[in-house]
């Protein structure tokens, strides 16, 4: 081909795609082909003479000054990758190719814009980041933490939360947020619930910061759309709208209708681990916890005796059991109904947990029995005087709803290691010594090894 045909060639340039940046040694744009307004926003003549790092996204500026000076000096680069910022805010990811020219003292260089491929990747790694963290994180609290994690690494967002609305409840609470919910002149429960009621997602201009923000509907903010502040996505479960996932920025930002989509799509999964986590927690809770009273169960105690037993083997301790069991209790039932009694029990165990340190730990091992265990005891004396305080606020009348009604209970006290020096046997010792208190009559506490009642009514 000989040069006029070049000279020809040239003037297709225009039809590239891919757009063709000359930066001289100033770091400067000195020439950039029409497809740049396709992938930056700005036309040339607002590039010209401009820094080229200017338009870099701040996060990717250092590492790209560092590559420019490597082309600079002569090192050709054929896949480097980094973000700018186009002129209506929204991130472009570039695959740049670039050579320094020595001729020209320019940097020459080809930008590809890779933002569809980056924004599919970063879609996979979403969903199978927040799948990862379904099944590690801890408990909930550490879940919504790694998807605020995941959620910032796909788009911007200064600030985020979760609003959940639970079954029976008018308005959403929040779990885990980055902003206080009424902060920023903007009431995020009211807008939380009209993204749940709706299903829909919400995009909330702040053009009247003062009064009542602008709720939009619109999930086409096109590229010279309107500045958006708040975003809300319903996070849909199979079943259900569960809550919302909230971005919120005190600066204006736009999203634009792919990010959207983006986490429209996103949200989905995060509803799904959430239900998920929140199923594993509440099978976690039915396995160790009697949900009549919230109490710890028969597991959960044996856990905790396990667990006070060990620790006895490292360092010279006292503990205590006690078994409770309140004396005619089946009359209540009987007399005021089942659900009544339910209330009574819930009442006992309050009181029961109320006269206990904060270490200790009270069990319901089914029916009106409780066991308690009673750490670090310094003297007999101790385990003796819970037991009494115990005895005396169930004395107490409960009040129900059509009565008040008048319980008491039977203690039996076992003593580690003075009684029994494993968890079967204390118990077993705990018990005898309550069916003592029963058949003597009931309303007393007795430890294990005493013929006399230590305390009666
Ligand atoms: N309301 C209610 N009652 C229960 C529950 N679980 C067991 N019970 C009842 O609690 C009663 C416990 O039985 P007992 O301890 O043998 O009866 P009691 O009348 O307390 O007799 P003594 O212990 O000998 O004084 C039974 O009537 C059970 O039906 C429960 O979850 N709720």
């Amino acid at each position: 081909m000989n040069t006029d045909n070049y000279k020809i060639l040239s003037n297709y340039i225009d039809l590239l795609l891919d757009a063709i940046c000359v930066v001289n040694e100033h770091g400067c744009f000195e020439f950039v082909s029409a497809g740049a307004e396709r992938i930056f926003g700005y036309t040339p003549s607002e590039m010209l003479g401009r820094p080229m790092i200017e338009l870099v996204h701040p996060d990717d500026r250092e590492h790209t000054l560092q590559v420019a000076s490597e082309i600079n000096s002569g090192v050709i680069k054929v896949d480097f990758e980094n973000r700018y910022i186009r002129k209506n805010g929204q991130i472009v990811h570039l695959l740049w190719s670039a050579r320094w020219s020595q001729t020209h003292q320019c940097r020459v260089a080809v930008a590809r814009n890779i933002t569809r491929r980056k924004q599919a990747e970063a879609r996979q790694e979403a969903l199978y980041a927040i799948s990862e963290a379904a099944f590690a994180a801890e408990d909930l609290l550490a879940l919504y933490r790694s998807i605020h994690q995941i959620i910032v690494r796909l788009m911007p967002a200064q600030h985020f939360a979760i609003a959940l609305q639970d079954n029976g409840h008018s308005m959403p609470h929040f779990p885990y947020s980055t902003i206080e919910p009424a902060s920023g002149g903007i009431n995020m429960t009211q807008l939380c619930s009209k993204v749940i009621r709706r299903g829909e997602t919400l995009l909330v201009m702040e053009d009247n910061p003062a009064g009542q923000p602008s709720v939009f509907r619109a999930i086409a903010a096109e590229a010279d759309g309107p500045e958006i502040s708040w975003l809300g996505v319903p996070l849909k479960s199979h079943q259900a709208i569960i809550g919302a996932l909230v971005l919120h920025h005190t600066n204006k930002i736009i999203y634009n209708s792919a990010e959207i989509n983006m986490l429209e799509f996103v949200s989905t999964q995060v509803a799904l681990a959430i239900e998920r986590k929140r199923m594993m927690a509440r099978l976690e809770y039915l396995a160790l916890y009697d949900s009549l009273t919230g109490l710890p169960n028969r597991v959960l105690f044996h856990d905790r005796v396990q667990s006070a037993l060990a620790r006895t083997r490292r360092e010279p301790d006292k503990f205590a059991l006690l078994y409770l069991d309140l004396d005619k209790f089946k009359l209540v039932n009987d007399e005021c109904g089942h659900s009544e009694g339910d209330k009574l029990l819930q009442q006992a165990a309050q009181r029961i947990k109320a006269c206990l340190r904060e270490t200790d730990t009270v069990a319901r091992f089914g029916g009106d029995e409780f066991v308690i265990l009673l750490e670090h005891i310094d003297g007999d004396n101790v385990a003796a005087q819970i037991a009494e305080k115990i005895r005396l606020s169930l004395q107490l009348p409960f009040t129900l709803i059509n009565s008040q009604q008048h319980i008491f209970p039977s203690i039996g006290v076992a003593l580690f290691p003075c009684h029994g020096t494993d968890a079967q046997q204390l118990l077993r010792l705990a018990d005898e010594a309550m069916y003592d208190v029963k058949n003597d009559g009931g309303n007393a506490v007795r430890f294990a090894d005493q013929c006399s009642v230590l305390y009666r009514w």
